[in-house]
């Protein structure tokens, strides 16, 4: 019932980066807690996630695996070739949807049908009706999509609001369906919790709740709450210590011990800070946004982050700077930082101008 997003939705927490290494070792230590399903990666991303993925496939850490991708036939592709499950997602833009259903019925046919998982995201649920977010769900269940997600991308749900889709939801599908809550306003827990009482099946948790802005579900709060109302949660609590204080240490070592104050809903300061390149133009509740720079970057947010520093760069010179610091942040465990940045982008101009 609980799935653990920690390696894919922890690594867009702001300054956070890992190395292959520390995903595998983190993957070993939630799994040895007794979490059967686990989101470890977006494999188009880096070929860094392609292999950890594969790591983690062959190790059977996880009863069940999924990577992350795109509605794109080479994002599922990508994720099909290291034997992962595929979890896809419908984008922000409202004119993509249509494009992204047929990719979801390539997916399906490919490699649906028994053969791999497939869930599908119906993200940012607070910007639909809610006779649309049923409507696309029933579309997804017909064209054989095997779970529906429910996310609440933006964290502006309330349980209340949650309950209510989730249990309109779960009258009209029969399919699995899972949430995905975030937690700008501190609602992340209640939200799965409402979620599960109105019938969700799945919950996506992360270990301290770390994720894009200020993060998704505490998976051990969520643990918690489930088993004392007698949910059936194989948990062993005391091992799940160590994922907690493993993650804890990377935390403490590669930003600081202040990372937890400023992970708080409302005031906190991650709330305004954004990792993930694909909903670049989507930053939350705040206006002003800060960025936080590792492998998940792409080419919006640097075109923001550029724009800022009043610098321009052409195509090939952007390009060449998204893979260099996707390559650092993976190379070091650490997200890039500003002075980096500029670093990287006098290193491109001598590499193409000798200059
Ligand atoms: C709500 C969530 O958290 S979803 C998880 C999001 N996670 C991430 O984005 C992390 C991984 N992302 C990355 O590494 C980079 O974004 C990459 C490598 C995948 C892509 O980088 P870039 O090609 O530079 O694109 P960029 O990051 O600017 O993203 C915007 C593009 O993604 C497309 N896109 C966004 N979401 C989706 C989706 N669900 N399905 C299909 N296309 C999508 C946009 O339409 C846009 O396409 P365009 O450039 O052809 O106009
Ligand atoms: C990929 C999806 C589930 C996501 O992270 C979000 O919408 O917040």
């Amino acid at each position: 019932m609980i799935i653990d997003d920690t390696l894919r939705e922890g690594l867009q927490a702001p300054g956070i980066s890992f190395t292959v290494e520390e995903k595998i070792e983190l993957a070993k230590l939630i799994s040895n807690a007794g979490v059967d399903e686990a989101i470890v990666s977006h494999p188009s991303a880096h070929e860094s996630e392609v292999e950890v993925t594969r790591i983690i496939v062959e190790r059977n850490y996880f009863k069940y695996v999924f990577g992350l991708g795109r509605a794109l036939k080479e994002d599922i592709d990508l994720i099909a070739s290291t034997g992962a499950n595929i979890s896809t997602y419908i984008p922000f833009e409202p004119q993509l949807v249509n494009k992204s259903l047929d990719v979801i019925k390539y997916a399906v046919n490919t490699y649906g049908k028994g053969k791999l998982i497939i869930e599908v995201g119906i993200t940012n649920i607070t910007a639909y009706e809610l006779s649309n977010i049923v409507k696309l769900a029933k579309t997804l269940e017909e064209l054989g999509v095997d779970r529906i997600q429910l996310a609440d991308s933006l964290g502006k749900a309330t349980p209340k609001l949650m309950y209510n889709i989730v249990n309109n939801v779960k009258h009209t599908v029969k399919i699995p369906v899972s949430v995905h809550c975030h937690n700008d306003m501190g609602a992340a827990v209640a939200n799965s919790i409402s979620s599960v009482y109105a019938g969700a099946d799945y919950v996506d948790a992360t270990i301290y709740g770390i994720g894009e802005r200020n993060g998704i579900a505490d998976l051990a709060t969520i643990a918690m709450i489930l088993r004392n109302d007698s949910y059936r949660i194989n948990i062993d609590f005391e091992k799940l210590r160590d994922a907690y204080n493993y993650l804890a240490k990377l935390i403490i070592d590669k930003i600081d011990i202040e990372f937890f104050r400023n992970n708080f809903p409302v005031f906190g300061n991650n709330i305004s800070i954004q990792t993930a390149g694909t909903h670049a133009a989507y930053p939350g509740v705040f206006k002003e946004v800060g960025y936080s720079l590792n492998v998940y970057v792409g080419r919006s947010t640097l075109r923001k982050v550029l724009s800022e520093l009043g610098i321009s760069l052409n195509d090939q010179e952007l390009l060449m700077l998204m893979r260099k610091i996707k390559d650092t942040a993976v190379r070091t465990g650490r997200a890039v930082t500003y002075d980096q940045l500029l670093r990287l982008i006098n290193e491109i101009k001598g590499e193409l101008h000798g200059s």
